[in-house]
C-alpha cells in the first residue's frame, strides 16, 4: 500500500493549497480528485465560470458603455449561449493546465478516483474502471466542498428546472427566468442575465437579502436592480414549481401570484460532499447539511491528524478563504508554524454591479456600540467615473471616533472586488482617517473615491486632537532619488529613523 505524509481530498482551492503547500515543505502528499479534471468546484462549476460569464456577458452586451450611448446600446445584438460557453471553455482549460503543471512542478502525485475512509489513516480510492486502491498517510485532509442543495420538491429536468452546475449548459439563453433564492449565487447570476436582457424574478423567502452587507449598500444595489426592471419578490415563498405542456415552467407563490417564465435556477444554497466519504469508519460526522466541524485555528477534526477546509466546514465559502484555510491546515498537519489569518478579509459579490466589503458594516457598528464617523464618495464625482461615463457606485468608509482608525470600507460599482483591496491593507495595518487624507492616490482613478471619502468623513471628525495622538512632522530622505519627503506620524508609534 502506498504510504504519504499527506493524503488531500479534492483539488479545489482548499485541496490544491494544502498540497502544494505540504509538497513545498518536502511532504509526500497525493491529492484525490473524482472529477475527470482537477479545479474542483471554483474551476469547473463556481467561481471561474460565473466570472467568465460575467465578462463576457458584459462585454458582448456593451454594458460598461451604456453611460455613454444609452440603454439600448449592444455590441452583439444576438447573444448565444454558444457565445458564453466559447470564452468558458478557454478559460478553465487554462486554469486546469496551471493547475496541472504546478502539480507536476511540485512533485504532487494525483489520482483519479472516489476516496471513502476505511479507518483514520487508510483511505480506499475507487477509480472509474471500478478498480479499488488503498492508500495510507500521517495526515488527512478533507476538502471535498459542496454540490448544490437539491431538494425532491423541485422537478429539474436540466433543461429549464436547473441547478447553478446546469446553468452552465444551456443550449439557449432564457428570454424570462424565475430565480429561487436571493443568496450570492442567486444575485450573481439574476443580475448577469438581466445583463443580457432576460426579463429575470428573483424570489427568497427572506425578507432582506445578502444580510451580511452594509444596509447603504443593498439600498443602493436594489434600487439599481428595480431600476432595470429586475422583479424581486423577498419575503415570498415558492408553493409549485411545474413544466407546462408548451415547454415552460409555472411558478406558484404563496401570494397566490402565479408566474410563467422560460427557465427556473434553483440557487438555495449547498449540501457539504460529505456522504460517500464513510466518515463513520474515520470516527467523524457532518451536520445535516453535510458540514465538517474543526478547530477554527487548526482546522483539525474531531479526529486527530483528519483535517478540513473549504466550503465543506461552512462559512464563508470562498474560493479565497478556502486556500488560505487549506494552506494553514496543511502547515499545522506537517507541523511547521501556522499564524491565524488576519480577522478581516473580503467579500467580493461579482453581480452587476459588483459589491465587495471588508471589515464592519454600519450595522455592526451600531450593534457593538463604537461611535463612528461615515465617510461617502460616489464615483460619479471621480474623474475616472466621468471617463468611464459611469453614473452609478459608490464608496463608504467607517471610522472609529475614539480610535480614528478604519474599519469597515464597502463598495458598490465598477471594480469594487479590486479597489476593496487599499481598504483591507489599511484596515488591517490599523490605519486610520488620516490615511486617506494625507496620501496622494494617482490621478484620474476610481481609487481617488477613497481620497474623496476620506476627507468626507475628515471634515465631520474634525482635526487630529493634539497630546495623546497627534502628529508630527518628520523629514524622510529618499537616498536613491536624493528627495526629501515630508511626511506624518503619530506620536503613539516610535519615530522611525530618517535614512
Ligand atoms: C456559482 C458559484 C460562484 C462562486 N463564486 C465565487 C467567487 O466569485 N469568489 C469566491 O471566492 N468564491 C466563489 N464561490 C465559492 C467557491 O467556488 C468555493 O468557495 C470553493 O470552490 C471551495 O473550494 P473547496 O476547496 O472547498 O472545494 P471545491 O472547489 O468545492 O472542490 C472540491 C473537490 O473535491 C472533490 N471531491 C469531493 N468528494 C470527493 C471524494 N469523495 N473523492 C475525491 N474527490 C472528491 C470534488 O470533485 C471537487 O473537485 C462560488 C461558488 C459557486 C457555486
Ligand atoms: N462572489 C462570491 O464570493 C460567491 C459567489 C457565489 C457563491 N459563493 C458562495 O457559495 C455559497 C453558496 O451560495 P448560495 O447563494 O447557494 O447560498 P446562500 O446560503 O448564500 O443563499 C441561499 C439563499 O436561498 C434562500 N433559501 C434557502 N432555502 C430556500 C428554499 N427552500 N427556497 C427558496 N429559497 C431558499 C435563503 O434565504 C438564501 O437567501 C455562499 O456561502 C457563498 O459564500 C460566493
Amino acid at each position: 500500500m502506498n504510504q504519504y505524509d499527506l493524503i488531500v481530498v479534492g483539488s479545489g482551492p482548499a485541496g490544491r493549497r494544502a498540497a502544494i503547500q505540504a509538497a513545498k515543505l518536502d511532504r509526500k502528499v497525493l491529492v484525490i480528485e473524482q472529477g475527470r479534471r482537477v479545479g474542483g468546484v471554483s474551476v469547473h462549476t463556481g467561481t471561474i465560470p460565473s466570472k467568465t460569464l460575467r465578462e463576457t456577458a458584459l462585454n458582448l452586451s456593451g454594458w460598461r458603455e451604456r453611460g455613454f450611448y444609452g440603454r439600448s446600446y449592444r455590441v452583439k445584438e444576438e447573444i448565444s449561449a454558444e457565445d458564453l460557453r466559447r470564452r468558458l471553455l478557454i478559460t478553465l482549460d487554462h486554469e486546469v493546465e496551471v493547475l496541472e503543471h504546478q502539480f507536476a512542478r511540485n512533485r504532487v502525485q494525483h489520482l483519479r478516483g472516489k476516496a471513502s475512509f476505511l479507518s483514520t489513516d487508510t483511505m480506499e480510492v475507487l477509480k472509474d474502471d471500478g478498480e479499488a486502491v488503498q492508500v495510507k498517510a500521517k495526515s488527512i485532509l478533507l476538502a471535498v466542498g459542496t454540490r448544490p442543495f437539491r431538494p425532491d420538491y423541485m422537478p429539474f429536468d436540466g433543461k429549464t428546472v436547473i441547478d447553478s452546475d446546469e446553468l452552465l449548459e444551456i443550449e439557449k439563453l432564457p428570454r424570462s427566468m424565475v430565480v429561487i433564492g436571493a443568496g450570492v449565487i442567486g444575485i450573481e447570476y439574476a443580475t448577469i442575465f438581466s445583463a443580457l436582457d432576460t426579463a429575470v424574478t428573483v424570489i427568497d423567502p427572506k425578507a432582506t437579502m445578502l444580510d451580511f452587507i452594509d444596509k447603504e449598500i443593498i439600498e443602493d444595489f436594489t434600487y439599481q436592480l428595480r431600476d432595470r426592471n429586475m422583479k424581486l419578490l423577498l419575503g415570498q415563498k415558492v408553493e409549485k414549481v411545474e413544466h407546462l405542456p408548451d415547454g415552460k415552467v409555472s411558478v406558484t407563490i404563496d401570494t397566490g401570484r402565479k408566474i410563467i417564465t422560460d427557465m427556473v435556477l434553483f440557487a438555495a444554497g449547498r449540501m457539504g460532499a460529505t456522504d460517500s466519504l464513510n466518515l463513520a469508519a474515520a470516527g467523524l460526522d457532518s451536520d445535516n447539511r453535510g458540514r465538517l466541524k474543526v478547530n477554527p485555528e487548526t482546522f483539525e477534526t474531531s479526529v486527530p491528524g483528519i483535517y478540513a477546509a473549504g466550503d465543506v466546514i461552512g462559512f464563508p465559502s470562498l474560493a479565497s478563504t478556502s486556500m488560505e484555510q487549506g494552506r494553514i491546515a496543511a502547515r499545522v498537519a506537517v507541523g511547521a508554524i501556522a499564524k491565524e489569518p488576519p480577522k478581516y478579509f473580503p467579500y467580493g459579490i461579482y453581480a452587476v454591479p459588483e459589491i465587495s466589503t471588508c471589515g464592519l458594516t454600519e450595522e455592526e457598528m451600531k450593534e457593538r456600540g463604537i461611535p463612528y464617523e461615515c465617510g461617502i464618495a460616489r464615483f460619479r464625482e471621480t474623474s475616472r467615473g466621468h471617463i468611464m461615463g459611469l453614473d452609478h457606485g459608490m464608496l463608504k468608509l467607517i471610522f472609529s471616533l475614539k480610535t480614528r482608525r478604519l474599519l469597515g470600507v464597502h463598495i458598490i460599482g465598477e471594480n469594487a472586488t479590486e479597489l476593496v483591496h487599499i481598504g483591507q491593507a489599511v484596515l488591517n495595518l490599523k490605519g486610520t482617517v488620516e490615511y486617506f487624507v494625507e496620501n496622494t492616490f494617482n490621478y484620474p482613478t476610481l481609487a481617488e473615491a477613497y481620497k474623496i471619502a476620506g476627507l468626507d468623513a475628515w471634515n465631520r471628525m474634525g482635526e487630529l486632537p493634539k497630546g495623546d495622538a497627534h502628529h508630527e512632522t518628520v523629514q524622510l530622505t529618499d537616498t536613491n532619488t536624493s528627495t526629501t519627503v515630508e511626511t506624518s506620524v503619530t506620536s503613539e508609534k516610535k519615530k522611525t529613523s530618517s535614512r
